[in-house]
This record gives structure tokens, C-alpha cells and sequence, in this order.
């Protein structure tokens, strides 16, 4: 059941409250929270427009905007865990969001906390909120967040709402100039990247009809791009019509950098989630013949998304790639030559799409990931024929996950060849991290 808009509240800044905390306090992905508050809540689009700009900007800058206003509260751990909130939403307003005014921040935010709180601290977030306003333009740089004694990384950290051992990891693998990089785009919001069915007659007509629609920026092969924030209402029936999908551009780039077209069949898409890349690669007629997955809901899914795009299916198969395949299996009698391992990982590269894998992650949860991805990678080199082809890919910037681990395998395989590996640019205009490498059984 969604819980009923606090009344207290103007109705964005109230689902919003909702949403950051089944995000912060129950662990819930946020775009499935969201959806859920937006479904079941009866607010106008505009409305819902701003509960999502809010939510979404919100945990892209907590740490950041907790520490500006830190600046002006003795211990805010003593504040009540939704006036420190609310404090937080009006905060990103009176930072980021241009179209509203100071004022109107400061007025809904004080009103609440004085109706559901007290007089007290209605006044003490006014003064809090009036003045981080008079910071102006201090507000926006990272010193004026430094305190006595705090580390670089530390500092790093709140200022890019980042867990401090993530920046460790970075600094040390990567250095200081490139993990100021990839912090500054972990804040950017991601665009909007379709893919078109090349299986439609007309495939590239439409390739052609979208680049030329006026809101469009980039198109690459049957990939399209649309600025970060944009949801053309046209595409919608498109998908509907499996004419299109969603696929963002850097999803789309580390398929192409992974050179589908020398793969040989039959191919195994063993971490295979709803099909995103199945489907990719099946469009361009490369013969995925087996998919799997340990989530049935995802595989379903999977299977579904034959219907929507009027295409035949993969085997699907519901297991683990990190064990053999049962006796009698399709994969002994038809061992694969090609397996693509999408592998769950942590997700840091998609942080500009799902600001909230940030705060929940640990780093124990990242070991045991870690071995998860150990063992799919020796399980399924163990299944792929001679001569064939182990595709490691990860949607996540962590050196463990990437490059210390492709090592690790290498090292204990010094028979496998490492014919490529790569990841998204740094600058990639892309919003999204990908990593894979292309290891070779002789
Ligand atoms: C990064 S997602 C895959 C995304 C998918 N390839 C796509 O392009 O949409 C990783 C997937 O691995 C699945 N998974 C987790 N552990 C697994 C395992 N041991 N064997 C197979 N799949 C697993 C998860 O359920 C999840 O769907």
C-alpha cells in the first residue's frame, strides 16, 4: 500500500519524502519506489515531474548538501530524521533548482517542520535555510566544505555523495585526476538512449526520421540519443509497437566494443537479466541460442520482450552460471562458443541513471559479488568449447570487479589470451561506465 501524501506538505515534496525513504531507510531501488508512490498517489504531471527532479537530485547531492548544512547546526544528527530530510529537499531546491524561488523553499520547508514539530525548530530551520542562501556562491565550492583535520578523500566523498572507501579504490587503481573526473560525472544526469529494431523492414528510415525529429542530438548506427531529462511522448507507443527500445548509449557502445560480429555461435547470454542485450545482439542476427538467468521474474521478462519485439526467443534457462550445467543440459549438448557474462556487479557506472546504488552498497556486499563474478567466469570458461570466446562485461567502475579481476583469471588461466579489454571513455558524453574484456580459451 502506498502510504497517503503527508498533508502537511505541497504534494511533490511530500511523495518525494516518501520515496527518498523507502530508498534510504528500506533499501527499495528508487526508480521501483518511484514508480510505485507516482502510481498510486493521485498528483498532476507537473507535479510529478518535480517529485522526480527532487528525488533524483536529492540523492545525487545528500552528502554534499548535509554537509553545507551541517554548517549551521551544532549536531544535525539530533534533528528528527524527516525534518532533516525535508531540510534537505528545500536545500536542493534553493541550490539547483533555478525556477523556484528562495523564498517559496524556505516557506513550505519552515511551515511543515513548525506544524509537525514545533515552533523551535521551524525557527532553527529557517536560520539554517536563510543561511546557506547567504553562502551564494560559496555554496557551490567544495572547500567550504572542508573541516579541520578532514582527509582529500573524505572530502572528495561528501562533497560527490560517495561511499569514502569507493574514492579510496578509485585514487589508489586510477589517481587523483581521474577519479575527480569520474566523480564529477557520477553527478551528471544520464541521456536518454533508444535503440531501433533492425529486424524492422524499415529500420533505418525511422534511424533517419528520429535524427531529423528536431529532438534528437546524436545518432549512431541504430542507436538514437536524447538530451538527459527528455521523454518524447512518441516513443512511448514505439516501444509499445517493439519498433524500439530502451537502451542507453554507453550499453549500446560497450556491445559494439565487444565485436558481436565475430562471435561465433551457438552463443550463451548467461547473466541475461530482461534480454536488454540479447535482444541487441539477436536484432543484428547474432545467434544467441541460450539465455539464462537465476531471477525467473527477469527471465519471464525476457521472454516477453520476444512478443513485444515480434522476435523468436533464446532457450531460456533457469540457473546459475557460477555452477555446471545440469546433466542433460542444452549446454553439454550444444557447448557454446561464445558466452557473454553480463555479470552482476556493484554499478557504479550507472550512477548517473540510479543515484541510489550509492548508498547500498557495502563493502561486504562488494566481496561477495566479487566471488560471484570468480565463479561464473571459471565456470563458464569451463563450459566453452575450444577455441571460443569469454565475454567479461560489468556495468560498474571498481578495480576489483574490472581489472583486478580479469587479471586474477588471467593469472590463474595463463592458457587464456586477453584479446581486448576496454572501457567507456572517461569522457564519454555517454552518462554510463561499462567494462569488458575478451578472453580467448585455446
Ligand atoms: C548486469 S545484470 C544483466 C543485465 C542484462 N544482461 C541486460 O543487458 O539487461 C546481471 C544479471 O545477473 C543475474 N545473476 C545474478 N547472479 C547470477 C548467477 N549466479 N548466474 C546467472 N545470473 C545471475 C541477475 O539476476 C541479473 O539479472
Amino acid at each position: 500500500m502506498a502510504r497517503r501524501k503527508d498533508s502537511a506538505l505541497p504534494p511533490a515534496r511530500s511523495v518525494a519524502l516518501e520515496v527518498i525513504s523507502q530508498v534510504l531507510d528500506k533499501g527499495r531501488d528508487v526508480q521501483a519506489a518511484l514508480d510505485y508512490q507516482l502510481n498510486n498517489q493521485k498528483i498532476t504531471a507537473q507535479d510529478s515531474a518535480l517529485c522526480t527532479e527532487l528525488v533524483y537530485g536529492f540523492l545525487r547531492y545528500k552528502g554534499r548538501i548535509e554537509a553545507l548544512l551541517g554548517l549551521f547546526l551544532k549536531d544535525s544528527s539530533k534533528l528528527p530524521k524527516k525534518a532533516a530530510s525535508v531540510m534537505g529537499l528545500a536545500a536542493y531546491e534553493m541550490l539547483y533548482l533555478d525556477r523556484i524561488p528562495v523564498y517559496a523553499s524556505v516557506d513550505w520547508c519552515v511551515g511543515y517542520v513548525k506544524k509537525r514539530f514545533s515552533l523551535g525548530l521551524g525557527k532553527l530551520t529557517n536560520a539554517v535555510l536563510r543561511n546557506l542562501d547567504r553562502m551564494g556562491e560559496k555554496a557551490h565550492d567544495m572547500e567550504s566544505i572542508r573541516k579541520e583535520g578532514m582527509s582529500d578523500i573524505a572530502l572528495l566523498a561528501a562533497w560527490h555523495s560517495m561511499p569514502e572507501w569507493i574514492v579510496s579504490a578509485w585514487m589508489e587503481a586510477y589517481g587523483e585526476e581521474r577519479t575527480q573526473v569520474l566523480l564529477a560525472n557520477a553527478q551528471k544526469h544520464a541521456p536518454l538512449g533508444i535503440r531501433v529494431n533492425q529486424t524492422f523492414e524499415a529500420g533505418m528510415d525511422l534511424v533517419n526520421e528520429l535524427a531529423n525529429d528536431g529532438k534528437s542530438i546524436e545518432t549512431i548506427g541504430y542507436g538514437v540519443m536524447y538530451p538527459a531529462g527528455s521523454q518524447p511522448a512518441e516513443l512511448k507507443t514505439m516501444i509499445n509497437d517493439g519498433l524500439i527500445s530502451r537502451q542507453s548509449m554507453a550499453s549500446q557502445e560497450v556491445l559494439r566494443e565487444a565485436l558481436p560480429e565475430t562471435w561465433e555461435g551457438p552463443v550463451w547470454d548467461c547473466c541475461c537479466g530482461r534480454g536488454g542485450k540479447t535482444y541487441a545482439l539477436l536484432e543484428q542476427d547474432v545467434d544467441v541460442t541460450f539465455a539464462s538467468d537465476t531471477s525467473r521474474k527477469r527471465l519471464l521478462g525476457m521472454r516477453e520482450e520476444a512478443e513485444r519485439l515480434a522476435m523468436y526467443p533464446p532457450e531460456s534457462l533457469l540457473m546459475s552460471a557460477a555452477e555446471p550445467p545440469k546433466k542433460g543440459s542444452p549446454l553439454e549438448e550444444n557447448p557454446p562458443a561464445t558466452i557473454l557474462a553480463d555479470v552482476p556487479c556493484s554499478g557504479f557506472g550507472t550512477l548517473s541513471r540510479r543515484p541510489d546504488v550509492r548508498y547500498h552498497r557495502t563493502t561486504e556486499g562488494i566481496s561477495d559479488l566479487v566471488e560471484v563474478q570468480k565463479a561464473i567466469m571459471e565456470n563458464t570458461f569451463s563450459v566453452l568449447k575450444d577455441g571460443g570466446l569469454l565475454v567479461y562485461m560489468t556495468c560498474t567502475i571498481n578495480p576489483d570487479e574490472n581489472e583486478k579481476q580479469v587479471q586474477a583469471f588471467l593469472e590463474r588461466h595463463p592458457e587464456a589470451k586477453l584479446e581486448k579489454e576496454w572501457h567507456t571513455p572517461d569522457d564519454s558524453p555517454y552518462g554510463e561506465y561499462f567494462y569488458v574484456a575478451l578472453l580467448r580459451k585455446p
